[in-house]
């Protein structure tokens, strides 16, 4: 028979500069990066599901801004459509709201930050710095293909807006996932394969956040 205990507090000395203040809040923070299409929020599901984190999607945070009628909504619906990247003061104003109002201390922030200004600003706004990057690594081919099957009604996911994604991935995204590659905080993980078998990979990276431990007794 098994029985359920709490976890033993597994954080390595190199991760505790993660639990940073916000208010007087402190969390664990997560960064979920990887080009549009491949993967971020399907797999963040199942990490919300496994490892008890709150999944924070700065994207949807943005089209929720814009149906709430907020006075940046139309400003916000004209950069989505052209794929640019909404102002660093307007994504993490709605992602620091989000975490002082969940309960919880950890978070998945996914797709933020999206270039080096909006880097530079989160950490000194907030003064935290992620646990880690999750970096969903995976092809145009085969992120354009997903995007066009995704058909969720998304203003951005036509191949005009796809293609300008793309563009601003590869030149504003890349170089914060290469800044955090350079401090050794990349976890990279092959997201061209199918969902079953990333989220292995990604269990393997979040075990120390387990939020169980099942310890089976023989008897
Ligand atoms: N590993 C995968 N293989 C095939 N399709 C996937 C995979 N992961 C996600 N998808 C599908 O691709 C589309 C984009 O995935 P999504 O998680 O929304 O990506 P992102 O958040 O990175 O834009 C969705 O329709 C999703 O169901
Ligand atoms: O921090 C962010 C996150 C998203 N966006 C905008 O929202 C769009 C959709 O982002 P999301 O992460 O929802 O989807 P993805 O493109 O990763 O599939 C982007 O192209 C940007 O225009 C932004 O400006 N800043």
């Amino acid at each position: 028979m098994g029985t359920v205990v709490d976890a033993p507090a597994v954080v390595t000395e190199k991760e505790v500069v993660a639990e940073n203040m916000l208010g007087d809040k402190k969390v664990t923070v997560v960064f979920v990066l990887g080009g549009p299409g491949s993967g971020k929020g399907t797999q963040c599901s199942n990490i919300v599901e496994h490892f008890g984190f709150t999944h924070l999607s700065a994207g949807d945070l943005l089209r929720a801004e814009i149906k709430s009628g907020s006075e940046n909504g139309t400003m916000i619906e004209n950069m989505i459509k052209e794929g640019k990247i909404v102002p660093s003061e307007v994504t993490i104003k709605l992602l620091q709201q989000a975490m002082i109002k969940n309960e919880n201390d950890k978070f998945l922030i996914d797709g933020f930050p999206r270039n080096e200004e909006n880097r530079a600003a989160f950490e000194n706004v907030t003064k935290i710095s992620p646990a880690f990057v999750l970096f969903f690594n995976c092809s145009e081919e085969e992120m354009e293909r997903r995007l066009l099957g995704r058909n969720e009604g998304r203003v951005d996911d036509n191949i005009e807006t796809i293609r300008k994604r793309f563009k601003v991935f590869v030149e504003s995204s890349l170089p914060v996932i290469e800044y955090y590659d350079a401090k050794d905080k990349v976890k990279k993980i092959d997201a061209a394969k199918p969902i079953p078998e990333v989220f292995e990979d990604v269990k393997a990276i979040f075990a120390p956040y387990a939020k169980y431990v099942i310890i089976y007794q023989a008897t």
